[in-house]
């Protein structure tokens, strides 16, 4: 398939080495706002950009009816006017907080852990992300994902707040250090024991990877979709 990369960053430049491999062509490498002319007629755009620019960037591809998976994050407060436009140009939309098959896996066992704890109160539900220093967001797409994955499955819960320390019922405590590519804890604390489910990624190419494989998937389709169509077959 013909990839067009918008942005191309640290996200990017790994994309375009699993997707050249894997015998894909990169027609277009770009760290401003695609056109017409320099996407270069693909049949995808992989957008890995800014929570500033990726709006913008998702509408002018949508609306030339070149499908879009998005792995930016920090922007979705406009999320639902990027699904209308999806739908009015009868194209093809995916966001992914989190590409790798482990965060995805990951994501479901924290909402079959979710319900099983459903009615034991004693227990204080925190989440922690850890990211490098460069990260320009705060929390994580894939921490907002867990905590409104754990709304969803307990009804005590209606909204996550992003925290200063690791106390507050579902605040989600971001830690800035290093280089560290992205790790995620949900705790579950009593007054007398915890439980803690973790994820670590060890760098960015499950990132990567899933991404290619949610590009390959949505080539042919129109609509909204998510890394749960792409993976297990289900909204
Ligand atoms: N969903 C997932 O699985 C993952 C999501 N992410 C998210 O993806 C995003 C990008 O991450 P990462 O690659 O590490 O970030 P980087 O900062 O390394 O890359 C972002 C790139 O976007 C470029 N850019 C700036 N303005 C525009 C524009 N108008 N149009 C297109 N590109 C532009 C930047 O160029 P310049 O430097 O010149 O400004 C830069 O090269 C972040 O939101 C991050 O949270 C990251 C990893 C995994
Ligand atoms: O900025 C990153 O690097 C990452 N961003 C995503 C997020 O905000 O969850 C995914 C991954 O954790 C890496």
């Amino acid at each position: 398939m013909k990839i067009a990369l918008v942005g191309y960053g640290k996200m990017g430049h790994i994309i375009d080495q699993i997707a050249t491999k894997k015998g894909h062509e990169v027609v277009a490498r770009l760290n401003e706002t695609p056109t017409l002319e320099n996407l270069n007629n693909p049949d995808v755009v992989i957008e890995f950009s800014n929570p500033e620019v990726a709006f913008n960037n998702i509408k002018v591809c949508l609306e030339n009816k070149i499908p879009v998976i998005c792995g930016t994050t920090g922007w979705l407060d406009r999320k639902a006017e990027i699904e209308e436009i999806a739908v009015e140009n009868n194209s093809a939309f995916l966001y992914g907080s989190n590409f790798s098959l482990g965060v995805n896996l990951f994501f479901a066992l924290n909402e079959k852990l979710a319900n099983l704890m459903k009615d034991f109160s004693e227990y204080n539900i925190q989440l922690e992300e850890i990211h490098h220093t460069h990260k320009k967001d705060a929390p994580s797409g894939t921490a907002i994902s867990l905590a409104e994955g754990i709304i969803k499955n307990n009804e005590r819960f209606d909204a996550w707040k992003l925290e200063e320390t690791l106390n507050e019922e579902l605040g989600i405590f971001a830690i800035r250090q290093d280089e560290v590519p992205g790790t995620h804890s949900v705790y579950y604390k009593s007054e007398v024991d915890e439980i803690e489910i973790k994820h670590t990624a060890f760098n960015r190419n499950g990132f990567a990877v899933g991404a290619i494989i949610a590009a390959e998937w949505i080539i042919g389709k129109s609509g909204n979709f998510t890394m749960n169509d792409v993976l297990f077959n289900k909204q």
